[in-house]
């Protein structure tokens, strides 16, 4: 039995003024790991905000669990969790400020599933810190867990290995690898290289 499609893109292209990044991409995204795959350039931080919802689409149409970005734009962005890792949006809040912020948008977050979390990704001891004084790995890492606790429907994580230490490396790679196997979530990945620690159901390649 092939799982349904959570996430819908049909002939999606995306152009910068100057130049086209991708033409005609269709996908249908069943619950899962997703990586997105491409060398320098190839555009997938560009796909990742297309698919959120924060970069127009030249053309074609996106939906998730049926929810047209065009037609109903707010349900369909309260259905994804996405944080741009270089953002300073959220500098000023604490690390508990910056959760109850993710709890906020989504109702279903994990609160119980935090201690762990917090141990797995080693930021137990910056746990009540605002987060510019965080290094760019911890800050990563706190946008990596309130993504595995948020619940959200799509998660898209841009390079979530960037700047991570190799224990949290492996932490991800195995919550990564208990979200494949669940039914309800999709989890898309950008990636220079597909990593032999990720067992991905599908990939995107944008080529080198
Ligand atoms: N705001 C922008 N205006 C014009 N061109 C842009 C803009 N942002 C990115 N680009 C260009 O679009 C292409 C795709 O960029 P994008 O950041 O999506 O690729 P990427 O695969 O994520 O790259 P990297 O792995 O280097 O981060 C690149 O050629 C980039 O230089």
């Amino acid at each position: 039995m092939t799982s349904p499609t959570i996430l819908q893109a049909a002939d999606l292209s995306f152009s910068y003024p100057d130049h086209e990044v991708f033409k005609d991409l269709s996908l249908a995204l069943p619950a899962g790991v997703t990586i997105i795959r491409g060398g320098d350039g190839r555009g997938k931080t560009s796909l990742i905000r297309v698919l959120v919802g924060e970069l127009k689409a030249s053309g074609g149409q996106l939906a998730i669990n049926g929810i047209r970005l065009d037609q109903q734009a707010a349900q369909y962005k309260q259905q994804v969790y996405y944080v741009d890792p270089r953002t300073e949006a959220f500098d000023q809040l604490s690390v508990p400020e910056y959760f109850a912020s993710v709890k906020a948008r989504f109702p279903a977050f994990n609160d119980a599933a935090l201690p762990e979390l917090l141990g797995g990704l080693s930021l137990t001891p910056h746990a009540e810190k605002k987060l510019f004084m965080l290094s760019t790995g911890s800050k990563r890492k706190v946008y990596l867990a309130g993504a595995f606790a948020a619940g959200a429907a799509v998660n898209l994580l841009d390079d979530p290995f960037a700047s991570l230490d190799k224990s949290s490396i492996n932490f991800v790679s195995e919550v990564l690898a208990d979200f494949a196997e669940q039914s309800k979530q999709v989890w898309v990945a950008s990636f220079y290289e597909t990593p032999a620690e990720i067992a991905a159901n599908e990939v995107i390649d944008l080529g080198d």
